[in-house]
């Protein structure tokens, strides 16, 4: 389990995070998304220890994770620029992890040679593609079997079909071993498909945390139209976020469970009525709405 708690960190007088709490529940796959410059990559650098808080507190499994080693021999991490050492190959880096990570898998690192057939093992890493790179860096991390798995824009460069796998891998790792993942993206189509949670960071701060599930039973696109092609007046309590016109068709997103959102509206005798589910980019565009353009930035 990661807690962050009201962390603040501060560079040359900017403030990065400003007071930023979140909480990944243990067996999660927590999805952070935030405009450039939200504070995304510092969040995770702190969770993953390599920077102390100026305030507040960065918890995995109830410790404090800077100059805590045995807490960092429990996370692993592919960051958004790989670091190696000059010419390791992913060999070299197998051995390198195998003294650092007490659950360290030598078994599963040869039988996932088959997942990454691709990825030449004796070959420095920094000479492979990009893509090929970061297949290695999966590789590695799912031998070291750490309890919290820390990613930063972790797809970026891998082929769609590559992609379907590393995540099957991880959300098999989820299921089995209770792995916590973090994992930061600009991908909310990504990222619906495999989060259970989101939270969304602007600024240095959360803005809004919550299950997948909750998001999307608490804001419905209603179609409707009417006898008289008017839309009735609703009542001020029914909170419509945004409304649209084609012909004779309205289409309503409105902000509670679509199963009351749909009585309510039965009230007006709609001719059609139809309630359809909407994307995370939809629920983020209208839940954030007016609230912080840089939410915008990250789903348009
Ligand atoms: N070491 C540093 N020194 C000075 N400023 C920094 C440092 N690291 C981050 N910042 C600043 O802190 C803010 C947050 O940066 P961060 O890299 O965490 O954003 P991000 O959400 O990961 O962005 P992106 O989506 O572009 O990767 C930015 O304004 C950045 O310029």
């Amino acid at each position: 389990m990661i807690k962050v708690n009201n962390v603040v960190k501060t560079f040359e007088g900017f403030r990065a995070l400003d007071g930023l709490t979140m909480t990944a529940e243990k067996g999660s796959i927590y999805g952070l998304v935030g405009p450039n410059g939200a504070g995304k990559s510092t969040i995770l650098r702190h969770i993953i220890g390599v920077y102390r808080p100026d305030s507040g507190s960065v918890l995995v499994d109830g410790q404090p994770v800077y100059e805590n080693p045995a807490v960092k021999a429990k996370i692993a991490t592919i960051p958004d620029e790989l670091y190696y050492f000059a010419s390791a190959s992913t060999r070299d880096m197998m051995r390198f992890y195998r003294g650092m990570y007490p659950q360290f898998d030598a078994k599963r690192y040869e039988a996932l040679k088959d997942a990454f057939p691709e990825v030449d093992e004796k070959q420095p890493i920094r000479r492979l593609s990009k893509g090929m790179q970061k297949q290695s860096a999966f590789w590695l991390a799912l031998c070291c079997q750490p309890e919290v798995l820390v990613l930063d824009e972790p797809v970026d460069g891998l082929d769609p079909v590559m992609r379907r796998q590393v995540w099957s891998l991880l959300m098999g790792d989820v299921a089995q071993r209770g792995t916590t993942v973090l994992v930061s993206s600009h991908n909310l189509r990504e990222l619906e498909d495999v989060c259970d949670h989101v939270g969304i960071l602007s600024h240095g701060k959360v803005l809004l945390e919550r299950s997948l599930t909750d998001l999307q039973d608490n804001v419905v696109k209603l179609q409707v139209a009417f006898q008289d092609g008017q839309l009735p007046q609703l009542p001020q309590d029914m909170n419509v976020l945004h409304t649209t016109q084609v012909g004779r068709v309205f289409t309503l997103i409105v902000r509670g469970s679509p199963a009351d959102i749909k009585t309510r509206m039965a009230v007006y005798s709609p001719i059609l009525m139809e309630a359809l589910p909407l994307s995370l980019e939809e629920i983020f565009i209208y839940e954030m709405g007016g609230e912080d353009y840089g939410v915008r930035d990250i789903v348009l």
